[in-house]
């Protein structure tokens, strides 16, 4: 299976992030992907909070996406998009995973949420508008076995061993819109540490560059393989980047190191 990350400058004119979207999708499926990941709020990154925007999951931006995987015959991972929350005051972050008909296959609402006060670097606090998740979910895609993750769910590995241990993940992916100050030390060594300790693919795609307001995201999406190797990378700006997962490989290092195997809690 070929997978794509797509890694995108999603601001405050859903319209051009869903154009802009589609056609990175396009270019990948034109570079043989089988399934494409893309950013977390790739419909909307502004200065509102996500209320303004949020819709239910057959909404335009659902529609829109079904519409894209069927036209391309690819399963497409829509990042994440603002759904309408439990209250009028929250939404939820949530992906949603279209097949090659365009049919909606899972859908994962982000349970760990960014609140976070780093003195004059980052101040977010995403539980003001946001509703947390509640529910890790595994997606079968053509015998891929896709963990659901959403940007700083990253930090939290007790979820990627839920996904791959209970789950039985191959491939765990993370949609992310991760800022540019962790994102420098933190980004790539968590990446592949989930990689490592879990004996999985991940796939993760980014938001880059500058958002309203003061928002600097790092980009550098990638895929890694379960050795921790990264197999491919996009530079800095919008792009793709592709890789082919051997699952083959993925089955030799879990019985040559059975780190998995060999777990006492
Ligand atoms: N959108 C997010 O969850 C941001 C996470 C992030 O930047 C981090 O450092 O963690």
């Amino acid at each position: 299976m070929r997978v794509a990350v797509c890694q995108l400058n999603s601001r405050d004119d859903r319209k051009a992030n869903l154009v802009a979207a589609e056609a990175l999708i396009d270019r990948a499926v034109d570079a043989g992907a089988d399934l494409v990941l893309l950013p977390e709020y790739v419909d909307y990154l502004g200065p509102a909070a996500g209320m303004p925007v949020a819709e239910p999951a057959d909404g335009e931006v659902g529609r829109f996406f079904a519409d894209v995987a069927a036209r391309r015959g690819v399963w497409v991972i829509a990042g994440s998009f603002h759904e309408a929350g439990p209250d009028p005051g929250h939404t939820w972050n949530t992906t949603l995973v279209f097949d090659r008909s365009g049919t909606l296959a899972a859908s994962y609402r982000k349970i760990h949420l960014y609140d976070v006060e780093i003195p004059g670097r980052v101040s977010y606090r995403e539980s003001a508008t946001v509703a947390p998740g509640d529910r890790p979910v595994v997606v079968d895609v053509e015998g891929v076995r896709v963990g659901l993750t959403i940007c700083y769910d990253l930090r939290f590995p007790e979820l990627y061993r839920q996904l791959a241990s209970e789950g039985g993940a191959h491939l765990l992916v993370v949609p992310a819109a991760f800022m540019m100050h962790t994102g420098r030390d933190h980004w790539e060594v968590l990446l592949r540490a989930r990689a490592i300790e879990n004996q999985c693919f991940v796939a993760a795609a980014g938001q880059t560059g500058d958002h309203e307001p003061a928002r600097t995201c790092y980009g550098r999406s990638m895929v890694v393989d379960p050795w921790g190797s990264v197999l491919s990378q996009v530079p800095d700006g919008p792009g793709f980047a592709v890789a082919d997962l051997d699952l083959a490989r993925l089955e030799r290092i879990r019985a040559e190191l059975p780190s998995l195997a060999n777990r006492r809690m």
